[in-house]
């Protein structure tokens, strides 16, 4: 057995070796694209960039290794190449443990600086005075439906949309002592509560329930507490050492959360692009209709619709779009440039590529 196992090591030994060299010959350029940004002002992340990196090797991929997995790996070798250029700052929706964070690494890899914020004012906030490069918000989930404090701070914000990320979201039941002796409350964020309410109606219909900031505060609260349970993800529940009463209680078992990546950046196309844009309309019959007419006549795909109550009374609903192209694209931007004009109020949000998942 080891003596079988003693050539395959060396053979391994000495791919690493080419693979470090490899590696560290990709960093020294990216330090030269580094000095070159530095010279002009240019900015350190490129989504568009990553992301047409992340489609190639996914698409020269031989195997035996998943694409998936090929991806990852380029993820965080991107990631450590652009953090010698400079480490950007992320802040997002805390604290440590939360999806957003998750979201955070799965867009940036892990050599970023997370800034966690108290709430999703203070993730604008921190982006828009540059407290940090870039803002993770969530942006809609699955079973929920839309985060309507993330639509209308989108309305209000200078920042734009630079990218997307969607997670999936499993929560668990989790308490101090990995049973429910004792359990008087269970805490979460009131969507996650939301996102449970069948399971726990059928399993735990007569312990009150409170909605508190985040999963990830609730998870705190029980390892410090035993009458209290959490539901949070188990990468909480691992931070605060907390035993897993039940796994995966989301009721809906494919439950995702879409996040945005906001920011000052204004994104280049990379060739596999979606556009959000904010729209709004007199009040009068099929002035909706009107309003989308330029997206089917250059032949521009809407790819959500959403829509939400004004609350200034001028008109009545704000519609949130996203349509697939770049704003760069000249059927796009022949398709907008028509309905602005038929527009009440319109902004676009950014263009920005399509998540890899
Ligand atoms: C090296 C660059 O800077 C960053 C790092 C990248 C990489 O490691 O491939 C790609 C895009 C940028 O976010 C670049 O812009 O090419």
């Amino acid at each position: 057995m080891t003596d079988k196992l003693k050539p395959l090591r060396e053979q391994i030994d000495s791919i690493d070796a080419q693979i470090l060299d490899l590696l560290n010959r990709r960093a020294k350029v990216a330090q030269e694209v580094g000095h070159v940004k530095a010279e002009t002002m240019a900015p350190v992340f490129r989504p568009e960039r990553e992301a047409q990196v992340l489609r190639g090797v996914a698409e020269r991929n031989p195997g035996p290794m998943g694409d998936h997995e090929v991806q990852t790996i380029f993820r965080e070798i991107m990631s450590a190449c652009r953090s010698l250029e400079k480490r950007v700052t992320v802040a997002y929706l805390g604290p440590a443990g939360t999806f957003s964070e998750q979201a955070v690494y799965q867009q940036f890899g892990s050599a970023v600086e997370g800034l966690p914020c108290a709430s999703i004012d203070e993730v604008f906030r921190a982006t828009e005075a540059g407290t940090a490069d870039f803002g993770v918000v969530p942006v809609e989930n699955s079973s929920e439906g839309a985060i309507n404090r993330t639509l209308d701070l989108m309305l209000q914000t200078s920042l734009l949309i630079s990218g997307e990320v969607s997670i999936a979201v499993h929560h668990s039941l989790m308490s101090k002592t990995g049973n429910m002796d004792g359990v008087t409350v269970i805490c979460a964020h009131s969507q996650a509560l939301a996102q449970c309410q069948v399971w726990l109606n059928l399993n735990y219909p007569n312990i009150e329930r409170r909605a508190v900031a985040s999963n990830a505060e609730a998870a705190r609260m029980a390892s410090k507490d035993a009458s209290i349970a959490a539901i949070a993800s188990e990468m909480a529940g691992e931070q605060y050492q907390l035993g897993v009463v039940k796994a995966h209680i989301q009721d809906d078992p494919h439950n995702r959360t879409r996040f945005a990546i906001v920011g000052h950046l204004q994104t280049n196309p990379s060739g596999q692009d979606q556009t959000s844009l904010v729209l709004a309309v007199p009040n009068k019959a099929g002035a909706v209709y009107q309003l989308l007419a330029p997206l089917a006549k250059h032949g521009v795909s809407m790819t959500r619709f959403e829509s939400r109550p004004a609350r200034i009374g001028t008109w009545e609903y704000y519609f949130y779009v996203d349509i697939e192209g770049h704003v760069h694209d000249a059927a796009v931007a022949r398709a907008l440039a028509e309905l602005q004009d038929n527009a009440a109020f319109f902004k676009v949000l950014g263009s920005y590529p399509l998540s890899l998942t």
